[in-house]
Formats: structure tokens, sequence, C-alpha cells
């Protein structure tokens, strides 16, 4: 469950120069809840996936993600939240040097799993994201399209308790853009929190849902 209550965010906590990039957001979202998140360039989408991806601290109000307040947790505990977290960034945010194998591996050997486990689990993602054939393949090598369905099987590989996902089907096919609903349908069947930023208005028809629409740092819709 992630809960926000007055969450304010200006990118210089201290000074005016920065504009004010979230004002006084509150809402709620249950454990498996879904929701799209909406609103034109500008309206605070990825400075509302920063604070919940803990990225970012909010400048004012409270903010609590999968039942820890984020203002009185301590590094250790926010580095634990942290691992429970899959974010897909809207720049893909890879590692250029390491294979695509080892970039989806991350999440799996940050949590120590055993590397034969770490090895199933990255070739099952891998042929389910139709990437069978590119494990030892650098991320500047593929496709955007390519690039984007890597940085998806890294944000879910550990099934996160809260997955983020920021403009996550820009660089897919329709044919793969549904795929990919159907994936988040069935992680938040199991549980998964799920947020997804999108311009994509032919997908959200495809797939209604409970939308968080923003506008000018502001939450104009939770409905
Ligand atoms: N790193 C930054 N430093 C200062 N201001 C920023 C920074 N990133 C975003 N902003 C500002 O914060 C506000 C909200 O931006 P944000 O990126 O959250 O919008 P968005 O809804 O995600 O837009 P888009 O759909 O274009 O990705 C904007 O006024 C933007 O200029």
């Amino acid at each position: 469950m992630i809960r926000l209550r007055d969450v304010g965010f200006r990118y210089d906590a201290a000074g005016t120069s920065a504009p004010v990039a979230l004002r006084q957001i509150s809402f709620e979202v249950p454990q498996g809840g879904f929701r799209w998140l909406l609103g034109p360039s500008g309206a605070g989408k990825s400075s509302l996936l920063r604070l919940l991806a803990l990225t970012a601290r909010p400048t004012s109000g409270t903010l609590e993600i999968l039942g820890s307040s984020v203002a009185q947790a301590r590094r250790a505990a926010l580095a634990r939240l942290r691992r429970r977290i899959g974010v897909v960034h809207q720049d893909f945010r890879l590692l250029p040097d390491l294979p695509v194998f080892d970039n989806i591996a991350l999440p799996l050997r940050l949590q120590h799993r055993p590397e034969d486990d770490v090895r199933d689990e990255v070739h099952s993602i891998l042929d389910w994201v139709g990437l069978g054939s590119r494990a030892t393949a650098r991320p500047p090598q593929l496709s955007g399209g390519e690039q984007q369905r890597v940085a998806i099987a890294r944000a879910v590989i550990h099934r996160p308790a809260l997955l983020l996902a920021d403009e996550p089907t820009n660089a897919l096919d329709e044919y793969q853009a549904n795929r990919l609903m159907d994936l988040f349908r069935d992680l938040s069947g199991l549980g998964t929190t799920i947020l997804v930023a999108t311009h994509n208005d032919a997908l959200i028809r495809r797939y209604p849902a409970h939308e968080l629409e923003l506008a000018q740092g502001r939450l104009l819709r939770d409905g």
C-alpha cells in the first residue's frame, strides 16, 4: 500500500529558483492496486514517480510506502525498501557496458539469490520479452524497443511489491504493449501495486483502470 498526505515537492528544497513540481498531493493505493498516472507534459508525473521510487524526498507532507513512513526511515531501511520496488525509467537507464543478462540479473544479485536461480529466472524472462538470443549483447547494440523490454524485465524480475513505470510502452508496438499490460495485470493479481505514467490514450482505452490525473503539480482526479 502507498499513502500520500499533502505531499509537496520542489527540486531545490531550500531555495525558490525551481518551480514547484508537486503541490498538496494526497491519495492511497492498496496493495495490488493498479493506477494510470495521467497529465500533460510537465504535470509532475515523473516527479511523483521519483518520490515513490525513493530517489527524491518530499519537500512537505507525508509519504508511506509499503507500510513504512519515508521521513522516519533510516538509510538501511530505505535501502531495503528500494529493493522491493521495480522501476521502468522513461530513458531505460540500462548499464551500457554490462551484457543484457547482467543488467536484468541486478535486482536478484542485490538480493543475494543463488546464481543457479539467477540464471533460470533471467533466461525465462528473456524468453518472455522475446530477447532469448540477445543475452550477451550490450544495451547500445539493441533497438529502442529492445532496450525498453530489457528495462521492463529488470524492473519485474524480483517480483517487486511496488512497480513504477514511466512511459513503459513508448518504444513498443501495439502487440508488445498489450503483452506488457497482461503482465501488469498478472502482477497486480499477485499483489504488486503498480503505477504507470503514460500518454498512450489508445492503451488506456484498451485497458481502462483507476486514473490519477495531474495538472501543474496538482492532483485533479483520483478515480
Ligand atoms: N531535474 C529537474 N530540476 C528542476 N526542475 C525539474 C526537474 N525535472 C522536472 N522539473 C520540473 O518539474 C515539473 C514537473 O516535471 P515532470 O518531469 O515531473 O513532469 P511530467 O508530467 O513527468 O512530464 P512528461 O510527460 O513530459 O515526462 C516541470 O515544471 C519540470 O520543469
